[in-house]
């Protein structure tokens, strides 16, 4: 995004902390201020809920963050084992083997990964598994290919035969070698993971080394997410679309964007009655941290969101960018009659306002609502940015951010598509975006500009 001060004459007296509508256009950096002040809000109603619990073997597990600090009640390995597939002794009976002089020991009962522990006769070597406890009594063990023979004879395991044979050593061997003692991972008691981390696949690993079955997880943002507007269509019956209808793309682009940032998403869809929203609303209030709309918020006749929110105390404002000029916040007071200023005594929802060009949703998302989540679920918030030179000439509106959608060329310049944001196609099938500052209306060819990958 393009640097900016904060240029708004009027400071804004909700609580989001920004101007007011009809003030002049705000930098997206600016809007992108007031939309982390709207969602820490949001995630704040969400860190009141008690943890929840998820299964370890629960799919579901992966990705959430720990909702508190796990400890193991036992160590890691739980018992002291071998490194390799070898013998344990006592390292003092090799102490003065030597290639001209190797020391040879009786073989004993043999363990393998899963046996009980057996006793070592000291002067003997015990075969011994990776993994397999090491015998009472050894304190080290040497790998099957430095002994003399390089292989295992036929070998007995306790209760399974007699051992017999003898192998030889040609090198002493260090106290403790090749031994993975117990608690060396892991001290019982000790913590495997703090409160606030993600779980990857290797904590899952550790939680289940130590044992743990059920995993106390933080509760996720939940989002209630409602697409407006009498146009759209789930996804249409045996009849096809209405005349005049189109399918709802951004209800589930915007859904599987927040599911990818690890927030729980509830869908309604509203058609252009204010008061149904309003109802919708209502009936989520209680279960949703935030609300994300699309549509409804321009200069049209028949404003939904708008007209529904504004007097509960959403903000709509310009943003100096394209796609994604038109944007709404605020922290809803639900159970308010009317007025942009009305007190209301109970919580508030915190709401962003996306317009219902699907590309311009899509990278309002992208720009304001998701670094905030990601990073609130321990994934990386800012998408990586590098730049590169365009592969052809550029215009762009020069008061604003424009926000282009790329692919790279074989020579690793940037050939933009077009600039308007119905196109969604050109957004799926681009590889990346490309950013042109506000302030700037002409590009020429190999001019630089910072892209960053949209679906990575
Ligand atoms: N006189 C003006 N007209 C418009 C302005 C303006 O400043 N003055 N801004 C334009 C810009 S920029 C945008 S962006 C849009 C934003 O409009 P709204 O947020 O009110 O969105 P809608 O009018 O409801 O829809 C816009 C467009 O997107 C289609 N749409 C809406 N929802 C969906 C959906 N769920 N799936 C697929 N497509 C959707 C809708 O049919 C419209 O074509 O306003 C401009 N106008
Ligand atoms: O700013 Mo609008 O979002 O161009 O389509």
């Amino acid at each position: 995004m393009t640097g900016g001060t904060m240029t708004e004459s009027q400071p804004g007296h909700g609580s989001d902390g920004m101007g007011v509508e009809g003030a002049a256009a705000r930098t997206a950096d600016e809007h992108a201020a007031a939309c982390r002040i709207v969602l820490r809000q949001a995630l704040q109603r969400a860190g009141a809920r008690a943890p929840e619990t998820v299964a370890l073997d629960d799919p579901e597990l992966l990705g959430r963050m720990t909702g508190g600090a796990l400890v193991s009640d036992m160590p890691l390995p739980p018992f002291d084992n071998s490194q390799m597939d070898g013998y344990a002794v006592c390292a003092v009976d090799l102490a003065g083997a030597a290639p001209g002089a190797p020391v040879e020991l009786q073989i004993g009962i043999a363990t393998a990964a899963g046996d009980a522990p057996v006793a070592h006769a000291p002067g003997t070597a015990s075969p011994v598994m990776t993994g397999a406890p090491i015998p009472a009594g050894a304190d080290a063990v040497v790998p099957v290919e430095r002994a003399l023979p390089p292989q295992f004879p036929p070998l007995a395991r306790a209760g399974r035969g007699a051992p017999q044979g003898a192998v030889a050593f040609a090198a002493p061997v260090a106290t403790g070698e090749f031994v993975r003692r117990a608690g060396s991972d892991l001290g019982a008691g000790a913590e495997i993971l703090p409160a606030g981390v993600r779980l990857a696949p290797a904590r899952i690993g550790a939680l289940a080394a130590a044992g743990i079955a059920e995993v106390p997880v933080a509760p996720r943002p939940r989002v209630l997410l409602c697409s407006t507007g009498d146009e759209i269509t789930p996804q249409a019956g045996p009849g096809g679309l209405a005349p005049g209808r189109i399918h709802d793309a951004n209800t589930p682009m915007l859904a599987a964007a927040l599911r990818s940032a690890a927030a729980e998403v509830r869908v309604v869809r509203c058609d252009d009655s204010p008061g149904a929203l309003r109802a919708a609303l209502r009936a989520h209030e209680r279960w949703a941290d935030l609300l994300v709309t699309s549509g409804g918020i321009s200069a049209g006749a028949f404003e939904v969101v708008r007209e529904a929110l504004a007097p509960l105390g959403a903000r709509f404002v310009k943003v100096a960018m394209q796609p994604g000029g038109p944007q709404g916040l605020g922290m809803l007071a639900l159970d308010a009659s009317g007025g942009a200023d009305a007190a209301s005594a109970g919580p508030r929802l915190p709401a962003l306002c996306f317009p219902g060009n699907p590309v311009s949703a899509m990278l309002s998302a992208e720009l304001f609502l998701l670094p905030t989540l990601r990073e609130h679920a321990g994934l990386p918030a800012e998408r990586p940015r590098e730049q590169r030179p365009l592969a052809h000439d550029a215009e762009s509106p020069e008061g604003k951010l424009q926000l282009r959608r790329g692919t790279i060329a074989p020579d690793g310049r940037v050939v933009l598509s077009g600039p308007s944001s119905h196109l969604l196609r050109g957004l799926a099938t681009a590889e990346v975006i490309a950013e042109i500052p506000l302030g700037i209306g002409f590009l020429a060819e190999n001019a630089p500009v910072v892209v960053w990958r949209i679906h990575d």
